[in-house]
């Protein structure tokens, strides 16, 4: 049984290696689900944040299969480009047509951006959206994040190099120069993510292994190594590819 509840400390991340990508879908969605009734059970709600990506692949095959009140749930965004849903790269029009009508969950339990906003405004709306469910005087507190990572080390949509590593305080930022196209997204902020009960990076493939090295080994301070919950868990969840550089340190 996976809880986020029986260890939440803030001390080294929890590595787990599974052989491949199917396995990683399966484990993925059984720390979900296992996170997901605990904090249904406790909190009445589960409010949990989706990354894109890859990520959107694993839990449109992994989702369905899970046994959960999905009335429950609402889903957020770690990050989110500021594009019509309608368009390829909207990361919530993907969890859209894979998850409306294939599980029993509405639309209106997706906390989705206005992409009608520019960025600035978009963020600044997502912040409103996010009051609503998260007291205004602390810092929202997700049940679960789930990020991926890119080739540059990025997560959500704080970039190497980037000002917004910085933001100490805005929950929600926009950022109109995002390297990693489109350009115009909103992004969680370090703040937000680092206050998450559970935090799960997931990840597959070759190419993610030199940087899995990196962060995980090397310990350079790229975005996705900043992630460090400050009373939660992390978890990156690895298949046996993009852990090959790794494998001496995996217990
Ligand atoms: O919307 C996005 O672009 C993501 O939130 C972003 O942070 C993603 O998780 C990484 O770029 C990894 O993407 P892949 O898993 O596709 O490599």
């Amino acid at each position: 049984m996976f809880s986020c509840y029986g260890n939440l400390s803030c001390g080294k991340e929890d590595i787990r290696v599974v052989k491949d990508e199917d396995d990683l879908i399966r484990e993925l969605s059984r720390i979900v689900e296992d996170k997901a009734n605990i904090a249904i059970q406790k909190d009445e709600l589960f409010k949990i944040g989706l990354s894109g990506g890859s990520l959107t692949k694993f839990l449109s095959i992994g989702l369905p299969k899970i046994e959960t009140d999905w009335s429950k749930w609402r889903i957020f965004f770690c990050d989110e480009r500021v594009v019509p849903t309608e368009c390829a790269d909207s990361t919530y029009g993907m969890y859209k047509s894979a998850l409306i009508g294939t599980v029993p969950i509405t639309e209106d339990q997706f906390i989705k951006i206005d992409p009608n906003l520019t960025a600035e405004e978009a963020a600044r709306d997502y912040i409103q959206k996010l009051s609503v469910f998260f007291p205004p005087d602390s810092l929202p507190r997700f049940h679960m994040l789930l990020l991926g990572m890119g080739p540059d080390g990025h997560t959500c949509s704080l970039f190497p190099g980037h000002r917004l590593l910085e933001e100490t305080s805005v929950w929600v930022a926009p950022i109109t120069d995002s390297p990693k196209p489109p350009a115009s997204r909103i992004t969680l902020t370090f703040p937000v993510v680092n206050n998450a009960e559970c935090i799960v990076f997931a990840m597959a493939g070759s190419a993610k292994a030199v940087m899995v090295k990196r962060i995980l080994k090397v310990k350079e301070q790229l975005p996705a190594g900043r992630v460090n919950p400050t009373n939660g868990k992390l978890v990156w969840l690895l298949d046996d590819e993009a852990a090959r550089l790794i494998k001496d340190i995996v217990p």
